[in-house]
Formats: structure tokens, sequence, C-alpha cells
């Protein structure tokens, strides 16, 4: 059976003390909760991760990182490697974050490599996609989302699934305080699933968790992780606040 998640991104907030704080918060709040079919992640930035994997040592809750090169090492000023993050200790990596493809040139193409260096290190991939706003109106966000998870991830042979997480953000979504509604939710992941059990099987598409993205808080998380075929959440500004955090851990 699929593992329920929810993902806190922090993206580029919180120092290091700010770091430690909010993750020990977090991990003396699951301390009590029945986790059986629920990972909590928490993906701090690079220089935070070393202080978070201590701080969350011995319990339920996992680090993840929020991007990662796709070389193995070099002249890469400023990067960081697959192994890097594996010799902390780390098992998952987010890949192809809206933001990552929008302001830092992340094409498929380049994701692709990145999708396969981190397989290749043993690291899980969350891969995100989702339309912006124009593909929405114009009722073109099914072949915006097909084309990138196909471009993304369709190479990949069919055991090479159990290692992807699917996230789908609708761009227009983000850190708007605009959510897509349950029911586009849903209609979107089912489709994600049906594409899925197209290319490889329904096992494959059945398996994989798929998480919503955008705005998700305490408030609405509720009647969106309800729906069928979601799975949880990648969550940015609801996760930087322990309390709100765990309300959406508990909201399954
Ligand atoms: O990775 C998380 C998403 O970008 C969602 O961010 P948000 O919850 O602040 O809208």
């Amino acid at each position: 059976m699929r593992k329920q998640i929810v993902a806190g991104n922090w993206k580029m907030n919180k120092n290091v003390q700010e770091s430690t704080q909010l993750a020990s918060e977090i991990v003396s709040e699951v301390k009590g909760l029945n986790l059986d079919n629920t990972r909590v992640i928490v993906t701090p930035t690079f220089v935070n991760i070393s202080e978070v994997v201590k701080a969350t040592k011995g319990s339920s809750v996992e680090v993840a990182a929020q991007n990662m090169h796709q070389a193995k090492s070099g002249a890469f000023t400023g990067e960081i490697s697959a192994e890097m993050l594996t010799s902390l200790g780390l098992k998952t990596v987010i890949l192809g974050h809206s933001e990552r493809r929008e302001y830092f040139g992340e094409t498929d193409a380049i994701l692709v490599e990145k999708v396969n260096a981190a397989l290749a290190n043993g690291l899980e991939v969350i891969f995100c996609f989702g339309e912006v706003l124009e593909d929405r109106k114009s009722g073109n966000h099914f072949k915006v989302v097909e084309s990138q998870i196909k471009n993304g991830l369709f190479h990949l042979p069919a055991e090479a699934w159990k290692n992807i997480v699917l996230a789908y953000e609708p761009v227009w979504a983000i850190g708007t305080g605009e959510t897509a509604s349950p029911e586009q939710a849903q209609e979107m992941h089912a489709f994600i699933r049906k594409i899925v059990a197209d290319k490889y099987n329904v096992e494959v598409a059945e398996n994989v968790s798929v998480l919503y993205g955008g705005s998700v808080n305490p408030g609405n998380a509720k009647e969106i992780f309800s729906k069928k075929d979601v799975d949880g959440g990648l969550i940015g500004g609801a996760a930087l606040n322990a309390d709100n955090f765990i309300a959406l851990v508990k909201s399954f």
C-alpha cells in the first residue's frame, strides 16, 4: 500500500538555530502520533541539513534535500552532489520544483540527469511538476502535466518507480493563498495515475504516492488529503511553524 506523506519544504527560510528549533519541536510533537502509514519529511536548506539530521536522530521525522546537482563531483562552484547528501544519511531529494524550473533554468533535460544521478545514488526523488495559471485558464493543464512527467520520468524502467514520489504543484497555487479545490486536485491526481498506468502498469500507478502542493494549510488540508488519489502534501509556508505542520500531519 502506498504511503501518505507530509513533506515540509522550508525553501530559503530559517537560519541554523531556527531550523534546529523547528525540527526539535516537530520531533517532540510527532512522538505521540500513530504514523504507521504516514511519513513526515522536513527539507531544510543545505547549510542546515547536518544540524537538522542531528536534531531528528532517533525519531521518525525524515530529512530530505531541496535540490542537488547532477554531476558526481568537480568544478561546479556552489553546488551539492547526490553523494554529499547520502553521506549525511539522507534518503530523499526534491527535484524539479517550479521555483528551480523558473528561477534557475532547470529544463526537462537537466531534470532527467538529476533524476538519474539521484536514483543511481540510491536516493528517492520527490519529483515536482505543475501548470501555470495561463495553462489552467486555457485548459492546457493536463497536457502540460503529462509532458513534464513524461519528459522527466518516463525514460525510467518500472522498477525505478519504487523510489519516485510525485508532487503536483499548480504554480498558480504556490504561496498565493489560492489552493486548487479538492476536486481539481483529485481530478489531476487521477489523471496522473492514469498516464502512469498507461505507460507502465496499474501496479506502478497504484503504488506511487502523489502529493499535492500549493497553499495547503490546517484549514484546507483535511478535505484535500481525503481525496482518493491525494496521498499527502508538499508544504511550503505552513511547514515553517511546528503547530501548523503537525496539524497537517494529523489531517488524514
Ligand atoms: O514546495 C512547496 C510548495 O511550493 C508549496 O508552497 P506553499 O505551501 O507555500 O504554497
